[in-house]
């Protein structure tokens, strides 16, 4: 019965996949399982506002995906409830530790709610100078907030990444940890980075909670990126001397349904501080500035 609320018959559910079903037998549910499907794989639940929410799965035969994410939505407590030995990924036999101090707590302290702003956008489409100004305006109100750029990131934690798809994959899988960590210390953690790939940002918006990831995207056309070009990268990859360049000869792959835009209009009406502003009346709107 369980299989067939989050995953149907043959279908693997992904994590991230939110299912309904009858109150009466989603109460007697554990509020953290795991179950097998009919395919063979395996599906760790988590029990989150009358649904149930995929948490990671596993196939009979390799890793489909793994996403550790079990905060509890209810209350903000990352990981209240998680009292059994379980394996996630290439670990076994771990429990989460848990403390009194959570997520809800830090947040009333610093007068504010976690969340992460994710700007992607072709390089030189402003993200670091948008990430920025965002963090001038928010420092400014005494909000707490942290950038996690890119680039930065790749001169420690991501220093053994590259530019192929699969590290980049892991470029963005790890900023994408590291900020929901921030996130659940109450902190507004500005992501700057490429993120080309749809499905790897998606995977970072599945690991928080609804509305916690705020996606902007950076709409500047490649020319004008290209005209910009202030590290001079573009011209070397159209001289061939760098391969595999976003937008040049490798792609990128624009948001279908992010909460916010900051579209390229030339003159006056995009700088970068109208945009950050945009990005802040976000916020305030979402009663993020405020515990
Ligand atoms: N091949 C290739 N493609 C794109 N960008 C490249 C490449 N090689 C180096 N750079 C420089 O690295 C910065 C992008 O790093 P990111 O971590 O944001 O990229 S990604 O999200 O993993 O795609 C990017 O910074 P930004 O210009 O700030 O975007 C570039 O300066
Ligand atoms: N809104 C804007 N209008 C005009 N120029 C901009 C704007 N935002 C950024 N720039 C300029 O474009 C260049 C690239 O910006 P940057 O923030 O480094 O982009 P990214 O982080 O996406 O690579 C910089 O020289 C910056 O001053």
């Amino acid at each position: 019965m369980i299989a067939a609320a989050i995953g149907g018959k043959a279908t693997t559910p992904t994590p991230g996949l939110v299912a309904s079903t009858g109150s009466e037998f989603l109460s007697s549910l554990p509020k953290l399982g795991i179950v097998s499907v009919p395919n063979g794989a395996s599906v760790i639940y988590l029990k989150s506002r009358g649904n149930l929410r995929i948490q990671a799965v596993e196939g009979s035969r390799k890793t489909v995906n793994v996403n550790e994410n079990v905060d509890d939505f209810d209350n903000g407590h990352a990981g209240q409830n998680r009292s059994q030995l379980s394996t996630v990924g290439k670990s076994t036999n771990i429990k989460w530790q848990d403390c009194s101090v959570g997520k809800i707590d830090r947040e009333r302290l610093l007068k504010q709610k976690g969340c992460v702003i994710w700007i992607t956008g072709l390089s030189g489409s402003g993200k670091s100078t948008v990430a920025c100004a965002l963090s001038q305006f928010l420092h400014q109100r005494g909000k707490m907030c942290y950038i996690l750029d890119g680039d930065n990131v790749r001169h420690g934690l991501n220093r053994d990444l590259g530019f192929k798809a699969e590290d980049r994959a892991e470029n963005i899988r790890r900023i994408g940890e590291v900020a929901k960590l921030f996130a659940d210390a109450g902190v507004i953690c500005i992501a700057s980075l490429i993120s080309p790939y749809r499905r790897d940002r998606d995977a970072c918006r599945a690991l928080l909670p609804d509305g916690d990831f705020i996606e902007v995207f950076m709409d500047v056309p490649l020319e004008v990126c290209e005209a910009r070009d202030s590290k001079g990268l573009y011209k070397l990859a159209r001289a061939g001397k760098i391969k595999g360049f976003t937008g040049i000869d490798d792609p990128y792959e624009q948001p279908l349904n992010c909460e916010i835009v900051l579209e390229y209009k030339g003159g006056d009406g995009a700088s970068p501080c109208v945009m950050a502003e945009k990005v802040v009346s976000y916020l305030e709107e979402k009663g993020y500035l405020e515990a």
